[in-house]
């Protein structure tokens, strides 16, 4: 089968999100997509267009109170936001994991390693502490931690944060979920680790079959790891497509004024800043193409209608009225 025609695994469906207190957030406003198996999805943006807000919400990690969400979450077959307690305590991490960018999020600073892998398998799979600690050590060597049995008794603050980040991963992966959701888990670390890190996602994703949504604002990085890309705007996914759509034929004037300047040597580390002018505020629900206030094709229909999604392919939609037609950068 290939993978156009896999059922999919994950598929949110007009998803809105609303956060309501002081002041009222649009942060997510109708994201639907869809993702196979085995799928690696990168959700590029710049910062506040709700790419973690989209993450969190597959795993009901957003708080309760002030925060409004409608539209659906499926994953695995599962109805995410119906679940009750304790379906959702076993959907996570057996269903899904999530690693962060700061592994203290993620790892106990007053339990080991290897007590903390330990317990989760103990607690997810029912398996006995003898199971759990030999699996805490499998999964050790697996992120390839150098001196693995002498690292589960290390608590995180003994290790490096490269190391940790591995930790995380292992912690993350233990109990084999189907899907991994990776928000800028190696933004923080240098360059040379980041790459070792992505490489081993990339190595443990393919071996082990799973989904992921990678969260990024560095278009180097969604290059490396990425089969498909997703671009958000404003809580809007504005364009989606295989990974070589987006770098060599992207049709939103978002992403194409994004890549036009760092698509031949996208690097690491580079930073999605390139286009003049502010994203909006979120405090209304857009009615209107949300970035037509920063857009150089702006026409006058840009102002007063929310763009169509224009279906260029399957899985390729794009959101503007200029999605059939060949515009110049600018
Ligand atoms: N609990 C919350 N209450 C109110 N507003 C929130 C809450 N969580 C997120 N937001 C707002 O929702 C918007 C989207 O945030 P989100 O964290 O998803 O952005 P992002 O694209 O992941 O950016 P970054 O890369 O900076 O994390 C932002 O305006 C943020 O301030």
């Amino acid at each position: 089968m290939t993978e156009a025609n896999k059922p999919p695994l994950i598929e949110i469906d007009n998803l809105t999100i609303r956060f309501t207190g002081e002041r009222t957030v649009h942060a997510v406003n109708g994201v639907s997509l869809s993702i196979p198996e085995g799928q690696v999805l990168g959700l590029l943006g710049e910062s506040g267009s709700g790419k973690s807000v989209t993450l969190r919400a597959l795993m009901r990690l957003l708080p309760k109170k002030r925060t409004q969400i409608t539209g659906g979450i499926k994953v695995a077959g599962q109805d995410v936001l119906a679940m009750d307690d304790a379906t959702l305590s076993a959907f996570r991490g057996r269903t899904v994991s999530m690693i962060f960018q700061e592994p203290a999020l993620a790892l106990d600073p007053v339990y080991t390693i290897g007590d903390q892998i330990t317990e989760s398998v103990v607690r997810h799979e029912g398996a006995s502490h003898a199971t759990g600690r030999a699996r805490a050590l499998e999964m050790l060597e697996l992120v390839r931690i150098p001196s693995a049995k002498r690292r589960l008794d290390a608590y995180p603050h003994e290790m490096s944060g490269g190391m940790r980040q591995r930790a995380m991963i292992a912690l993350a992966l233990a109990c084999r979920p189907q899907v991994l959701l990776a928000d800028e888990p190696t933004t923080a670390l240098d360059a040379t680790v980041q790459i070792q890190i992505l490489l081993l996602l990339r190595e443990l994703q393919k071996e082990m079959g799973m989904s992921v949504i990678f969260v990024t604002h560095d278009i180097g990085v969604a290059i490396e790891i990425c089969d498909r890309v997703a671009v958000m705007y404003a809580g809007q996914i504005v364009e989606t497509g295989s990974l070589r759509d987006i770098v060599r034929d992207a049709r939103h004037p978002y992403p194409r004024g994004l890549l036009a300047s760092t698509v031949h040597g996208a690097k690491r580390g580079q930073r999605l800043e390139t286009i003049p002018g502010t994203p909006p505020s979120l405090s209304e629900a857009p009615a209107s193409c949300s970035f037509a206030p920063r857009c150089s094709h702006v026409r006058p229909i840009c102002r007063t209608q929310l763009p169509p999604a224009v279906e260029l392919g399957p899985n390729r939609v794009v959101r503007c009225v200029l999605a059939e037609e060949t515009v110049p950068v600018s």
